[in-house]
């Protein structure tokens, strides 16, 4: 016997996008995963269906775990249908027929014009029948009385005696009618299957050897069960029951349940043991199971994944900064407003990039040569005005203007002198060891780029082609806010009950690492009314607000829920680990980083969404952070639907990562010389394998 370890239920819909807001009447998924229950997703169209499917499969996969997948409609049409129409009687040659005749998209599918398509190569009217629609469907009989019985097939398969309440599949339009779903279903079953050949097999029709099961369920099989939820979405009930029953069922129940010999028309699975099925079910208060993961996100619609909010978060800030021109002995850590063009060129002459002697190249050939020297002297700074005679050489020293008649060097080491002549050995390539003009920066070409963090090495630029102010944006000002009863200044009391701020520090230092203007608001108890005074406050007098704690759901998290209650909180629970609590929000017009509590988690939330949004409104562009791929010197099993940043440094050419994963280890901080990132999906990281590795040096703004 077989056994799956994740069960997903879907409830299945033949209609069009039923929108953003989750609905009845649309496609609805239960899953219990590895044991853990989630939260039944609302999947809008079979577009989207289709993408959190696979992404499930390959996430469950990657966990090495097998999967079983109901859907609510029928697998196989009455038995002699699949004959006619493709020639053989496989159900799974039907599924790809439709897959390659029907046209499906979110706002629309011809499944009515397929009907009657299909009616046509039959005598008389054909099995379907009902047509919904305003306009006429050539050969699809707009209701029933019109039908004949010339087509030969049975109204129902077999299963369905057993399925009571159930409609028949050749029924198009009508309430509860099933006959687009089975088209649409067939055609988005075939297009799985070939996503996922190897891995994958379909009840009845497949011996299930392989790791991903289809079977087709029926939720009406546990219909007092779904009612006695009163659910206003009963579709959202459906699945999670159906679920859930199928994950608690014991082995041979299911076994029993799978052991049906229909290769042609399907079966519902659990037909003729409902009781089964709905004693998996009941048990008294049943307690979710254990997973002690509070990062375990439930693949609903709440969580943010870090991309989603990130792309949001750069549609929706603007550069604020003033522009102000100050002379470049200020300049460091200012953000360029206006590229800086070269005064004039570097070098602005062409020189001599040696000590030696020079004289022209093509006054010279290969073997020994013997120049006489002319007896003055070019130095850097002590040009030699005359010209130098053809067939003659020069001393002259690095950095000197290049006299007239004077295109090429030999090295000093590559001489011998008495003083009046120099002996070398040719050939020396024309131009050899000197510098032509502008060769570095032509005179009047943008030396430094508008949006360009000014270091060292912009001002040695800007210096050298004489640019001596430049117009520069003002540091954005960013104040830092600690909240919760328990913090207090660190040293003040001895108390374990209370913590020290160490956010704000942290916070604070970065800050003025980035060279913005890192203004200190203190620190604020759990009380909302001081809380949205203090943010008031903030708001005037500073571009950005970085708060630490209250971010969660917890009884004293006033942060989020101010955000929440002033209905300017934009993103909050954002699928990443640490950090999830964070919410993102604008209090009158500024913006908000309200960072997790924890300082790992205030630290990561800050690297990866405040940089980048500080840096574009600061006047730089909106830019990733630069990581590298690198060899783990790490074990890792990470689960699927969450990014996660660990604290992690280079160690001997391959990364390690900190021994605790722990949100308020801030030991790990200071070990960690940078983050390792791993994507949304699950993964299995073993020593050798390539991650990305994030120097926190890539953090700086
Ligand atoms: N039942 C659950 N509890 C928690 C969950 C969860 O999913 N279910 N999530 C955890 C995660 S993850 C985080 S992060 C925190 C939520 O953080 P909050 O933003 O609400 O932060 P607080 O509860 O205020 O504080 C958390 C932690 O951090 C300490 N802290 C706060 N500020 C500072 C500071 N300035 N310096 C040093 N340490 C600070 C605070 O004392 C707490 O220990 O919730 C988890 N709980
Ligand atoms: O997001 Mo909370 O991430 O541990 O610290």
């Amino acid at each position: 016997m077989t056994v799956w370890d994740s069960f997903v239920v879907v409830d299945w819909s033949g209609g069009n996008d039923t929108g953003a807001k989750p609905r009845k009447d649309a496609i609805w998924a239960g899953a219990v995963l590895g044991g853990v229950e989630q939260e039944p997703v609302y999947l809008r169209n079979r577009e989207v269906a289709y993408a959190w499917l696979c992404d499930l499969i390959r996430a469950e996969r990657a966990l090495g775990r097998r999967v079983m997948i109901g859907f609510d409609f029928p697998f196989g049409y009455p038995m002699g249908f699949a004959g006619a129409l493709v020639g053989r009687a496989d159900p799974l040659a039907l599924w790809d027929w439709f897959a390659a005749h029907l046209t499906d998209s979110p706002d629309g599918n011809n499944r009515f014009e397929l009907a009657g398509q299909i009616n046509a190569m039959w005598p008389g009217v054909g099995p379907f029948w009902f047509n919904p629609t305003q306009a006429d469907i050539a050969h699809l009989p707009r209701k029933g009385r019109e039908r004949t019985r010339d087509h030969g097939l049975k109204d129902r398969r077999r299963v369905e005696a057993h399925a009571k309440g159930s409609l028949t599949c050749w029924q198009m339009g009508g309430a509860g009618a099933v006959g687009g779903q089975v088209m649409t279903g067939m055609a988005f079953l075939s297009r799985l299957r070939a996503a996922f050949r190897d891995e994958l097999r379909v009840w009845p029709f497949q011996s299930l050897a392989k790791p991903v099961a289809l079977v087709e369920v029926w939720p009406s099989l546990l219909a007092a069960e779904v009612a006695a939820q009163d659910d206003a979405i009963k579709d959202r009930a459906q699945v999670r029951l159906l679920a859930r029953a199928l994950s608690r069922l014991a082995g041979d129940d299911l076994g029993r349940m799978l052991s049906v010999d229909e290769p042609e028309e399907g079966w519902i699975l659990g037909v003729g043991h409902e009781q089964a099925l709905a004693d998996a079910l009941t048990g008294g208060l049943q307690p979710p199971r254990l997973k002690n993961d509070c990062f375990a996100l439930p693949p609903g619609v709440d969580w943010t994944p870090v991309d989603e909010a990130l792309s949001r978060l750069r549609a929706n800030l603007r550069p604020i900064a003033r522009i102000e021109t100050v002379m470049c002995s200020d300049a460091l850590g200012r953000v360029l407003a206006v590229d800086a063009k070269a005064q004039r060129a570097n070098p602005p002459g062409a020189n001599s990039a040696v000590d030696g002697y020079g004289f022209a190249q093509s006054a010279t050939g290969s073997g020994d040569q013997l120049l006489p020297l002319i007896k003055e002297r070019a130095a850097a700074g002590a040009a030699f005005e005359g010209e130098v005679p053809h067939g003659s050489a020069i001393r002259i020293l690095t950095g000197a203007l290049l006299p007239k008649g004077v295109d090429t060097v030999v090295l000093e080491e590559d001489t011998t002198s008495n003083g009046f002549e120099i002996a070398f050995e040719g050939p020396i390539k024309p131009g050899a060891n000197t510098r032509k003009a502008g060769e570095d920066v032509e005179a009047a070409a943008v030396a430094v780029r508008a949006g360009t963090r000014l270091g060292p090495s912009q001002l040695a630029l800007l210096a050298a082609t004489g640019v001596r102010e430049v117009a520069t944006f003002t540091p954005l000002r960013v104040g830092v806010l600690s909240t919760g009863d328990e913090i207090v200044a660190p040293g003040s009391t001895p108390d374990p009950a209370r913590t020290y701020d160490a956010n704000r520090p942290m916070l604070l230092a970065l800050l003025d690492d980035w060279r913005m203007e890192a203004v200190d608001l203190g620190h604020v108890g759990d009380d909302r009314a001081k809380l949205t005074a203090l943010l008031d406050a903030a708001a005037q007098k500073v571009d950005v607000i970085l708060t630490s704690g209250g971010a969660s759901a917890g009884d004293e998290d006033h942060v989020s829920a101010a955000l929440g209650e002033a209905g300017v909180r934009h993103d909050w629970r954002i699928a990443l680990k640490p950090g999830r609590p964070l919410a993102l929000g604008m209090w009158q017009s500024t913006p908000v980083f309200a960072l997790p509590g924890n300082p790992v988690a205030a630290l990561v939330c800050t690297l990866i969404f405040a940089r980048p949004a500080l840096a574009l409104m600061g006047g730089e562009s909106w830019s990733e952070p630069q990581g590298f791929m690198v060899a783990a010197a790490f074990s890792k099993t990470k689960k699927p639907g969450r990014r996660e940043y660990m604290r992690a440094r280079m160690t001997d050419g391959a990364v390690d990562v900190f021994h605790s994963e722990g949100s308020g280890r801030i030991s790990g901080l200071a070990w960690a010389e940078g983050l390792v990132e791993l994507g949304d999906g699950a993964q299995i990281i073993r020593p050798g394998d390539l991650v990305r590795y994030i120097p926190y040096e890539s953090f700086r703004a």
